[in-house]
């Protein structure tokens, strides 16, 4: 039997990019993902507005702390155009948040203190922590290995919910905004980073991409079901 290493090496001179390599190790999430019950809801209109507007609040809480992840990756990058790229989304990300208060926020009948006095929940504090510390102290393949699911799921599970929609106008606008045009082509072009990468990388750094990149899936279907379950802190 070959070991999790050989397994991944013996990918890595396959005919696979990088990238594919990696949506491997989160492909058995991916799928749970797409039947999570929070998505299915989402489509069919049943989801409660309690579960969405926890995901709204813990989504701002979210993407401050994403937005501090893609700096780490911006300041990492050697090359100008990746500093540019994440720098550029880690602006963007802060400017969700706020386009979030603004039209979400509003219409689910929250305020930006509603926000902050929510405060960051258990998966919401547990992934962040995960993304700032892989930033923070790993390589920069392993920065960007663990920021890669946040991007590429939100944009296969926009595509896919694109296709269901729903009756409810405030999911159907949550939906349309990851399965735009515009978001696919910012997830192609981090796609072209992490292919870039792929040659350099030694045998260990790239069973720890690996191991980064299965659990920030993880956390993806779990911010979800955290939401559907408005999971709060025990104590
Ligand atoms: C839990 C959670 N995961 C991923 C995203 C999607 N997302 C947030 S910022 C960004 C890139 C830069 O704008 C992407 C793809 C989200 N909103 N919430």
């Amino acid at each position: 039997m070959s070991t999790k290493a050989e397994t991944i090496a013996s990918h890595s001179t396959a005919v696979l990019s990088f990238s594919q390599q990696l949506w491997e190790s989160g492909a058995a999430t991916y799928a749970e993902i797409l039947r999570h019950p929070f998505l299915t809801g989402l489509t069919d209109g049943t989801l409660s507005k309690d579960a969405f507007r926890y995901f709204v609040i813990q989504d701002s809480h979210y993407l401050r702390a994403y937005a501090r992840a893609l700096s780490l990756v911006s300041a990492r990058a050697t090359d100008p155009e990746a500093v540019a790229l994440f720098a550029g989304h880690a602006s963007d990300a802060i400017a969700v948040e706020k386009e979030l208060h603004v039209s979400l926020l509003h219409g689910l009948g929250l305020t930006a203190a509603a926000v902050d006095a929510a405060g960051s929940g258990p998966t919401t504090t547990a992934y962040a922590s995960y993304l700032l510390g892989v930033c923070a102290t790993g390589t920069y393949a392993e920065a960007l290995a663990a920021v890669l699911p946040c991007y590429w799921v939100y944009r296969d599970v926009g595509r896919e919910l694109l296709t269901r929609s729903s009756p409810d106008p405030l999911y159907a606008q949550w939906i349309a905004s990851y399965g735009s045009p515009e978001f696919d082509a910012v997830v192609e072009s981090v796609l072209a980073v992490t292919d870039g990468l792929g040659s350099d990388i030694g045998p260990s750094e790239r069973v720890r991409c690996h191991e980064h990149f299965a659990v920030t899936t993880r956390y993806e279907w779990m911010f979800w079901d955290a939401a559907y379950q408005q999971l709060s802190w025990p104590i």
